[in-house]
Parts: structure tokens; sequence; C-alpha cells
């Protein structure tokens, strides 16, 4: 395929990859005695009918920026995020900014897709966010890094359709730990903070060495 033609390709799985999260956002939205629902089933059926022969096997998937080396590049790790990839329709997605002073941050607004309590963002999904801006900002320190302890306050309620402002910073590094801030603002007022240790593994994980 020329560079052309991929660039056409990926802005094609971009725009599938937003309609799966509209998807998403219109199936909680669906009433229960909806007129359309055996339609919906049926179509989105002969959608993954066509998807069959051309999902990667998940040993492609695997793995972080070797993965599968032997074929045609499968695409990017991180385009598969769950809160940052763009081609991963459960991410809202956020769009990264990471800076070289060791800080993240970004922007989003949630629907109810991420509802917990009603007009609230879930709790689970708060602490996912701020665990990946600040995995990513801990990311600056050392390439391979797990969360290895977060502890998450919730201030406030998260609001959905609100916009959020999430931020981290590495607040200091001691030997191999790397502690990190962060917090979620809506309306220029914190709602939730977190505080966590990062950590390298001790061996690079396998087939990650390059
Ligand atoms: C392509 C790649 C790009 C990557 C870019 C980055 C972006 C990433 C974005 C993604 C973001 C998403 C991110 C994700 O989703 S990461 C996925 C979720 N996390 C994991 O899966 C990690 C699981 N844990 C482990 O694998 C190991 O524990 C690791 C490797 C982390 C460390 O195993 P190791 O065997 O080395 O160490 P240890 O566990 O014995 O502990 C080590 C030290 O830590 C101290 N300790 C522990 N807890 C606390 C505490 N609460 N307060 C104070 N101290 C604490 C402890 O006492 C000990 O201290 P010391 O005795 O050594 O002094």
């Amino acid at each position: 395929m020329s560079h052309a033609d991929q660039s056409v390709n990926r802005q094609s799985l971009l725009a599938a990859a937003d309609h799966a999260r509209a998807l998403l956002d219109a199936m909680v939205r669906l009433d229960e005695d909806t007129p359309v629902a055996p339609e919906l089933a049926q179509r989105l059926e002969s959608v993954l009918e066509l998807l069959a022969d051309h999902v990667q096997p998940v040993e492609a998937m695997v793995g972080g920026r070797t993965a599968d080396r032997s074929g045609p590049r499968k695409g990017s790790y991180r385009d598969r995020s769950p809160i940052s990839g763009v081609l991963n329709p459960i991410a809202p997605p956020v769009t990264l900014r990471v800076m070289d002073d060791h800080t993240a941050n970004t922007t989003t607004t949630l629907g109810l897709a991420y509802q917990g309590p009603p007009g609230r963002v879930h709790g689970g999904f708060v602490a996912s966010l701020l665990d990946h801006i600040m995995g990513y900002a801990a990311g600056t320190v050392g390439t391979w890094i797990f969360t290895r302890s977060l502890t998450v306050d919730y201030d406030h309620a998260v609001p959905l359709f609100e916009e959020l402002a999430i931020s981290a910073r590495v607040d200091h590094i001691d030997g191999r730990k790397i502690w990190v801030v962060g917090e979620i603002r809506a309306e220029g007022s914190v709602v939730a903070r977190a505080r966590g240790l990062w950590l390298p593994p001790r061996a690079v994980p396998k087939g990650n060495e390059g």
C-alpha cells in the first residue's frame, strides 16, 4: 500500500473509531423497548462478519514497541490505549500533552458511557484518567514504568458533559521511585486529586528491549 493510500486508510479507521465511540454513547441512551433493537443487533452482527477475516491475532497486538516485528506494522501500541488511543473506541480519547518539565496534561469531556452516580463520572474511570496522565508524567523520567501505588481523593463530583482539565507532575524521585501528583479540575475547581508511586521493572519486559 502506498503512503497516500495508507494515510487515506488511517483516516477511514479514525472515522470508524469515532463512529464506534458514537455507537457506545447511543447504546447507553437507548430505551429498552426501542423498536430498532432487532435491526441494530443484525446490522452490528454483519459489521463483525466484515471484520472477522481482518482482525489480527491477539499475539500480534499484545506488547509494547516491538510487538510482532515479523510482519507489516500492525499500528501503534499507543493508538490502542483505553484512555488516549485514537483507535480504541472505549477511549474518550484524550490528547496528551507531555512536557519536558516532567508534567503531563489534557482536557476531555465525558458523556453517558462513563457515568457512575447520576451526572457524575464513574470513580473507577476518574482513577483511570489520573493513572494514565500521571503515568505519562512519570514516563518522562523512565520509559518503562508501572503504577505501583495510586491513592485518589474524590473531593467533589467529577461532572459529565463539562470540560475536565487533568494534569500531573513528578513530585519527587527517590532512587527508582518516581512519586507523582495529579488532579482534575472542573470549571477551575479541583474535583479530584491523586498521589502515586511509579517504578520501573527490575528487568525490561521481554520483547521490549529495543
Ligand atoms: C511504549 C511504552 C511507553 C511507556 C510510556 C509511559 C506511559 C504509561 C502510561 C500508562 C499509564 C498506566 C499505567 C499502568 O496501567 S501500569 C499497570 C498496573 N500496574 C502494574 O501492573 C504493576 C504491578 N506491579 C509490579 O509489576 C511490580 O510491583 C513493580 C514492577 C511495579 C515493582 O516491582 P519491584 O519488585 O521492583 O518492587 P516492589 O513491588 O517490591 O516495591 C518496590 C518499592 O516500592 C515500595 N512501595 C510500594 N508501595 C508503596 C507505597 N504505597 N508507599 C511507599 N512505598 C511503597 C516498596 O516498599 C519497595 O520499596 P524498597 O523496599 O525497594 O525501598
